[in-house]
């Protein structure tokens, strides 16, 4: 993918100025407007190409269709479930976030909450405040000895757990993808949720907002849990079903909650935060001078090395290009998407296909293979009129539009790059050499000399005849028809090629067809 042009950002959220001077230092227009109404977001974002948002910002899939230019979602944080990333996706939106900015500000926090929980520290402030003195009622115990259960062992389960251990709690957890051996490391010991539910005094939950992380507490599990278990939602909203929560917190079964998320934020429903054994805060787990610091930074300078080609640092949605910031994978990806743009041009007249067959042979290939066949996807089905295809995108486009692509890298040879149409047999062959993208066999005609594929134009050199036929592109008329007849190439053997339907396809990828005619027109005097 070549860098990503971006011209003018919108920072819809209180994002570190660092952020804005950033950007603006690296030629990047900003804007900075906060508190925008559904309706002024849809309004607005269509003057933009690049969004950045914290998490108040829903960004729905109307706002993604509504903006037209937009090319990416910077996420000046770290969840990324306000935004739609599939939508993003399909429309071939990069969505990046910064992840580990404000990873030790969500822990303390966490650890805050644990702590005033086992003491009742808001509770007792707040009584002191009207005017009490009452030592009895805010009994509390001692962290030493407990159990915490931390459910999600990420970065942030990971930092709480260690922090915690230094008050002499137990740390057990579970996560799905964290090897036991690893947060073993860090003291966590891991289990199933069934094991980990009657054992903790305190549970927190570190999860990302998912399906299946959705109301991981609930009546059933906190049944499971210790009577008088103490839960902090630190992640988000809805991970603990917050009906279930009051209705434990009310039967006692729940000792106390300490909340900074919710399903809905404000809070609009307040039974819960007005509960007496509930402590909660505003979202403000990321809410530090270091943390925000960190995220404002770190957004724009991901953002920046982006558009500068030099890495793609923190794409959510866009892994296949995360490898791609390099030259030599740029010239990969101008092949992949040239052989796409000649394959479809070629067979467009011919045989459906409904299959693709991505191959690529060679030992410096073999990472690159999802990427090459993105790029492929790119050039099969971006025609003429439609430029929405890219690397984002591709896959999800060619899912959409029933194309299957298979991919597969089988024992090292050449550098070589082969893509096939199944169902109508066309296949191509391509590589780089020289710096330069070049096509070395289309549909079973091998070149002596590859083709240059550069610029989606193609250079062909017969070798015996150079000044034949220096550049030779084509289109749709009586020109090429002719010059199929005249054919000089099939009896050298340089070019064996059904070159009426070569020059239409390459007609299609061309916008100068004056300067392509009169290609053609001295090409055809040239071999007469
Ligand atoms: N309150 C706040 O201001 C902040 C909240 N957050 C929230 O915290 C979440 C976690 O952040 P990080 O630790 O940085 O993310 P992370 O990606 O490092 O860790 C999340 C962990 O959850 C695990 N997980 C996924 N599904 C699970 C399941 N069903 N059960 C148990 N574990 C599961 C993953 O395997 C992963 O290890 C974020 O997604 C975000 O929503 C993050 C920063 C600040
Ligand atoms: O980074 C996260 O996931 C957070 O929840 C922090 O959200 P915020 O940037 O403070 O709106």
């Amino acid at each position: 993918m070549s860098p990503v042009s971006i011209q003018r950002v919108l920072i819809s959220e209180s994002v570190d100025p660092r952020c804005r001077s950033i950007l603006q230092e690296n030629g990047i227009e900003v804007t900075e407007r906060q508190n925008m109404s559904k309706d002024e977001l849809l309004a607005e974002i269509k003057n933009y190409d690049g969004l950045i948002v914290r998490s108040a910002t829903k960004v729905t899939a109307e706002v993604v269709r509504a903006a037209g230019a937009l090319k990416i979602i910077g996420r000046a944080g770290t969840g990324v479930d306000n935004v739609d990333v599939d939508a993003a996706t399909k429309n071939g939106v990069i969505v990046m976030n910064t992840p580990g900015g404000n990873t030790i500000s969500a822990a303390e926090l966490t650890c805050a909450l644990v702590l005033s929980l086992s003491r009742n520290v808001a509770q007792a402030d707040m009584s002191m405040k009207a005017g009490k003195w009452d030592r009895k009622k805010f009994m509390g115990s001692e962290l030493f000895g407990k159990v915490l259960g931390i459910v999600g062992l990420g970065r942030i389960g990971k930092e709480v757990a260690t922090r915690m251990q230094s008050f002499g709690m137990r740390t057990i957890g579970y996560d799905p993808i964290t090897p036991p051996d690893v947060s073993a490391a860090w003291g966590v010991e891991q289990m199933s949720l069934e094991q980990l539910w009657p054992q903790c005094d305190y549970i927190t939950v570190h999860t990302p907002l998912m399906p299946s992380t959705t109301g991981l507490l609930n009546d059933e599990t906190l049944a499971k849990c210790k009577k008088g278990v103490k839960v902090v939602n630190c992640a988000r909203g809805g991970i603990i079903d917050e009906e279930a929560l009051l209705r434990a917190l009310e039967s006692g079964q729940c000792g106390g909650a300490g909340l900074d998320v919710y399903v809905e934020e404000p809070p609009m429903q307040r039974a819960l935060v007005n509960h007496p054994n509930v402590i909660s805060c505003p979202h403000l787990g990321a809410s530090t001078k270091e943390a925000q610091a960190r995220c404002g930074q770190e957004i724009a300078l991901q953002i920046v090395d982006m558009v500068k080609g030099k890495a793609l640092v923190g794409a959510v949605n866009a892994q296949v290009l995360a490898s791609t910031f390099s030259p030599e994978s740029h010239l990969w990806i101008r092949l992949g998407e040239a052989m796409g743009s000649v394959l479809r041009a070629y067979t467009s007249s011919k045989q459906p296909y409904s299959k693709v067959q991505v191959t690529t042979l060679g030992e410096r290939l073999k990472k690159s293979t999802e990427f090459l066949s993105s790029a492929v996807v790119v050039g099969l089905i971006t025609d003429g009129s439609s430029h929405g295809a890219n690397l984002v995108n591709a896959l999800a486009l060619a899912k959409e539009t029933g194309l299957s692509v298979n991919s597969s890298t089988p024992k090292p040879a050449a550098c070589v790059v082969e893509v096939s149409l199944c169902g109508c047999g066309y296949k191509a062959l391509g590589s780089v050499q020289a710096g330069v993208p070049v096509l070395l066999q289309l549909d079973g005609c091998v070149f002596r000399q590859p083709v240059s594929l550069a610029g989606h134009l193609l250079f062909f050199k017969a070798e015996s005849s150079p000044q034949l036929l220096p550049s030779v592109t084509g289109e749709i008329s009586g020109d090429c028809k002719r010059l199929t007849s005249l054919s000089p190439w099939r009896p050298s053997g340089y070019l064996c090629l059904d070159y009426y339907w070569f020059c239409v396809g390459m007609s299609s990828l061309l916008g100068d067809l004056a300067s392509l005619r009169s290609l053609v027109k001295e090409a055809a005097q040239l071999t007469v």
